[in-house]
């Protein structure tokens, strides 16, 4: 389980006490849960219109972030138990007190494990569709959040100026377990126009049978010290060593991913589990990367936007994707990824609980408070996960 703090404003801040929880959701994916959570120090007590005490924030605080892996949902049950996250939630206006929280949560989990919640915690999920969560999500975090998007190519990270004005559409790439690709056109205006189920699960569950790594940081642990060239087959390996200058393909150009297996009269144990990875690593990555490019050009998009959990701010796999959408678009398409990657569902339920009149603890104030110029959600400038850059 990883936990992370973010303050508004200001800096990273590791070991801050949670003040007072005043909302929680939850993004249940395939293979990992996100949960963020908001907290406050300022706070009255306020009485509700149906006549309940609760407390009122000043709109000041943090936003706090965890994840866990979706077969270990017990830690997370326990997680929220132990920090009484489902005591700060709310209850809908419209529907008489009771006992149940209602917290928001998003991804298929919410459907699968609905009732687990409402046995184990007595929580009520309140189900966001997950497009409608990545795209809330991605346009508050590109709107409200300082130095959000970057790009990177070899080795070089640039952050990206994000003009409010001028950010529809682009295209948003979430590489989960599965990939999801939606044309953004704006606030709630977007279509999921492709996907592919060679993603993040894919590299995993390849990797772990053909490595048998115990985890996934393991696993891409591995592929920083391997070398693809001793099990890709290469453009120079067909080509005597030569370019093929006349389709553009350079020599060192990968021709076929895993294609020395085939004559290289070899065991799986007679590879490094080092370079099996790093080339599963650079197949998945490219492939996602030219299929992004594709959707950008079917619908005449420059900027790609690349969220998900798969890329956890891992230097190697945001050059491979980056060196991908610019082989493919000869330049014309950018590919951007985002330091909240692995929240955007989650932050996007978060965001919901303004939708529905839940609004006791006046959460329109709260979010606001967030995107006033100036008070915009602090970076991790250090901290447990800064060494990828990443929350
Ligand atoms: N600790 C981890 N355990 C498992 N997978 C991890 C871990 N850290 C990163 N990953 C990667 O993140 C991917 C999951 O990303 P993410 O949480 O965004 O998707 P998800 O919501 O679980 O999937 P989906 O949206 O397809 O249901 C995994 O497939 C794996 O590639
Ligand atoms: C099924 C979801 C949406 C669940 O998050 C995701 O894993 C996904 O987009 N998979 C790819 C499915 C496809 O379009 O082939």
């Amino acid at each position: 389980m990883d936990i992370l703090e973010v303050g508004i404003p200001g800096k990273w801040e590791p070991n801050l006490p949670d003040g007072h929880i005043s909302h929680f959701a939850l993004d249940i994916g395939g293979s990992l849960i996100k949960l963020v959570y908001f907290s406050t120090n300022d706070e009255f007590d306020v009485v509700d219109k149906a006549g309940r005490l609760g407390k009122q924030s000043l709109g000041k605080g943090r936003f706090h972030f965890a994840n866990f892996e979706t077969s270990k949902i017990n830690d997370c049950l326990e997680f929220i138990q132990t920090k009484q996250l489902h005591l700060g939630g709310c209850q809908h206006l419209e529907a008489p007190p009771t006992d149940t929280t209602i917290i928001k949560a998003t991804g298929g989990g919410s459907y699968k494990y609905a009732d687990l919640f409402k046995e184990k915690l007595g929580i009520c999920l309140d189900k966001e569709d997950e497009m409608d969560c990545l795209v809330a999500g991605a346009n508050f975090l590109l709107k409200a959040v300082h130095q959000e998007a970057f790009t990177f190519m070899h080795g070089q990270k640039e952050f990206v100026n994000i003009d409010h004005n001028d950010l529809y559409p682009y295209l948003l790439v979430n590489i989960g377990s599965g990939v999801s690709m939606l044309k953004v056109d704006g606030e709630g205006k977007f279509e999921r126009v492709s996907g592919t189920n060679v993603g993040g699960g894919t590299f995993w569950g390849l990797g772990r049978l053909l490595t048998n790594c115990k985890s996934f940081d393991e696993l891409l642990e591995l592929s920083h010290k391997g070398n693809n060239r001793m099990i890709d087959m290469l453009v120079g390996d067909i080509y005597g060593g030569m370019d093929h200058s006349k389709v553009g393909l350079s020599s060192t150009t990968i021709a076929s991913s895993f294609g020395k297996a085939v004559s290289d009269n070899k065991e799986l144990a007679d590879y490094r589990p080092e370079d099996i990875s790093r080339s599963l690593l650079r197949m998945i990555s490219n492939n996602i990367g030219q299929i992004s490019y594709l959707n950008a050009l079917r619908f005449g998009l420059k900027r790609i936007f690349f969220g998900g959990f798969f890329i956890g701010g891992h230097t190697y796999t945001m050059d491979t994707i980056s060196v991908a959408v610019h082989f493919w678009s000869k330049g014309e398409a950018k590919a951007m990824f985002l330091r909240h990657e692995g929240f955007l569902g989650a932050l996007g339920a978060f965001m919901s609980y303004g939708k529905h009149g839940f609004d006791d603890l006046m959460f329109h104030q709260l979010i606001q408070s967030a995107f006033l110029a100036g008070d915009k959600i602090g970076s991790p400038t250090n901290g447990k996960l800064s060494e990828n850059e990443s929350i």
